[in-house]
């Protein structure tokens, strides 16, 4: 066994609870819990069994337990695993760690127990990390991606890449072996082929990274309009709830306010700003720089206006200053209740094609379902051209970089450069992918994504 040292940690959460778990692992741990258990001998038990006792100091009793016992490899650190089931009391839960400490165990540092299961090889590093994610999932669309990363999902996909990478070096390598006798072996054009072919796989994992992140972090959703559109009582309403100040007095909302919404398990998170108007006030100046900021990071914007104040010619100048790349605005016709007719305006000509308009009335309750499913179709469509989906910046940065290189492997190629030259770029783009599961990897990545969970994970 690599890892010497026998570890410990409460695995539940601290304080009180029905019941607490400590989580033993290392080549002692048997050993070490049955010196503090009163109970069969557990050096004895077989593996995968759970054991009825008493944790004890000396004579003391310290707690009634049940003692799970797993003898290595086939445990989740693949090495001997211990867990001790007892009452969550934190009186008890830190009696029994200091009782362990005290038998020779040390305290875990955080994500230790799954950084072994990495080192011990059970998991690659990316599995590792949907570990992290499924913890942190609190919607279905969020979990479900962490539960297929968890399961291998992408872990074989990228060990598919690696084999026709490697299968491409070792076309070229074997020409370089021979370089002396200038003889071509790699049919260059063939060696395109297979990398037209790897990049066409690549590409589809880095556009997924829009709609994985939107899973991961909730879509940032931007409500944008003039003062008194409507915006914080569109938000209340989206919300059910009476979070933003809503007055009559044009310029209410001052600062900006998150909150979010579960849409068929996507995660939308909104962002309530301070009406767009030139201002004399400084408060509200700030609160309108604020708003142009936040909608340049929403991947969604309701640009939302009062039928009753329409200025189409003020409302194309925004959206013209809004709109960019990936970013989806919906034209929201607020105050329908009011019963205006706006039918024939300069509308139909300048904006309707461009963009999806709702009328809704955020008072009345009027087409907001309407504009939830528009908002949820928008991310449903993103997810469509890839089945992996990567929801990770180290994932989609290491992606890139396979990219750049190989793009290079192909410019070297097309314009004849030496095998020598090419075959350097190739072994870029194959570490580029091995980091992402670990094939390469050093103390400070491991430091930065482990240390990252929960101690006792
Ligand atoms: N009590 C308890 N519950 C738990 C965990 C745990 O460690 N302890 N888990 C911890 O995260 C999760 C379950 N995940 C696990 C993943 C792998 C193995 C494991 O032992 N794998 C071995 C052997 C599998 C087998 O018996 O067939 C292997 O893959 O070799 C155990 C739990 C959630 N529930
Ligand atoms: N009739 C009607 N009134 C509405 C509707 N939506 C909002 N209002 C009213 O319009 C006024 C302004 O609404 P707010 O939600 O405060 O507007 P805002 O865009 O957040 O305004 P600022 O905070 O000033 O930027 C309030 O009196 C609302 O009750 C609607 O659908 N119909």
């Amino acid at each position: 066994m690599m890892y010497q040292d026998t570890i410990c940690a409460l695995a539940t959460p601290q304080g009180i609870g029905a019941l607490g778990i400590i989580r033993v692992s290392g080549e002692k741990s048997v050993e070490i819990v049955n010196s503090i258990f009163k109970g069969k001998n557990l050096k004895v038990v077989q593996s995968h069994t759970l054991n009825y006792g008493y944790i004890v100091n000396e004579k003391e009793i310290i707690d009634e337990v049940m003692v799970s016992v797993f003898l290595a490899p086939r445990t989740f650190t693949s090495e001997n695993l211990v867990e001790i089931s007892c009452h969550g009391s934190s009186y008890i839960l830190q009696e029994i760690l200091n009782l362990l400490v005290k038998k020779g165990c040390r305290l875990a540092i955080a994500g230790e127990f799954t950084q072994r299961a990495f080192l011990n090889g059970r998991i690659d590093l990316s599995q590792a990390e949907a570990v992290a994610d499924l913890i942190a999932s609190e919607n279905k669309a969020s979990h479900d991606l962490a539960i297929s990363q968890m399961r291998g999902g992408f872990s074989s996909l990228l060990k598919e890449l690696r084999i026709e990478l490697l299968d491409l070096a070792s076309l070229l390598e074997l020409e370089l072996d021979f370089s002396e006798e200038d003889v071509e072996f790699a049919d260059r054009s063939q060696l395109l082929q297979l990398l037209n072919q790897i990049l066409y796989e690549i590409n589809p994992l880095i556009e997924s990274f829009t709609y994985g992140n939107a899973i991961k972090n909730g879509v940032p959703v931007a409500i944008i309009g003039k003062p008194n559109a409507g915006k914080s009582t569109l938000l209340n309403a989206l919300l059910n709830e009476d979070r933003a100040i809503v007055s009559d007095i044009a310029g209410t909302t001052r600062d900006t306010i998150e909150e979010s919404i579960n849409i068929n398990g996507i995660q939308f998170r909104f962002i309530d700003t301070a009406g767009l108007r030139e201002t004399q006030d400084a408060i509200e100046a700030v609160g309108v720089a604020k708003a142009l900021e936040k909608a340049d990071t929403a991947a969604i914007i309701l640009y939302l206006v009062d039928i009753e104040t329409l200025s189409w010619k003020e409302v194309e100048a925004d959206l013209n200053r809004l709109k960019r790349e990936n970013v989806f605005i919906i034209l929201c016709l607020n105050k329908q209740d009011k019963n205006i007719d706006i039918e024939n305006t300069e509308l139909s000509k300048s904006t309707e094609n461009k963009y999806p308009v709702i009328k809704i009335s955020a008072k009345e309750n009027i087409n907001l379902e309407l504009l939830k499913e528009e908002m949820y179709l928008y991310i449903e469509k993103q997810k469509a051209s890839s089945q992996t989906i990567v929801n990770n910046t180290r994932h989609l940065n290491a992606l890139l970089k396979a990219k750049e290189s190989l793009e290079l492997c192909k410019k070297g190629l097309q314009s004849g450069l030496s095998s020598e030259l090419v075959a350097i770029d190739l072994r870029r783009a194959l570490e580029a992918l091995g980091e992402i599961i670990g094939q390469v990897s050093n103390d400070e990545l491991l430091g930065n994504i482990f240390g990252k969970f929960c101690i006792g994970k």
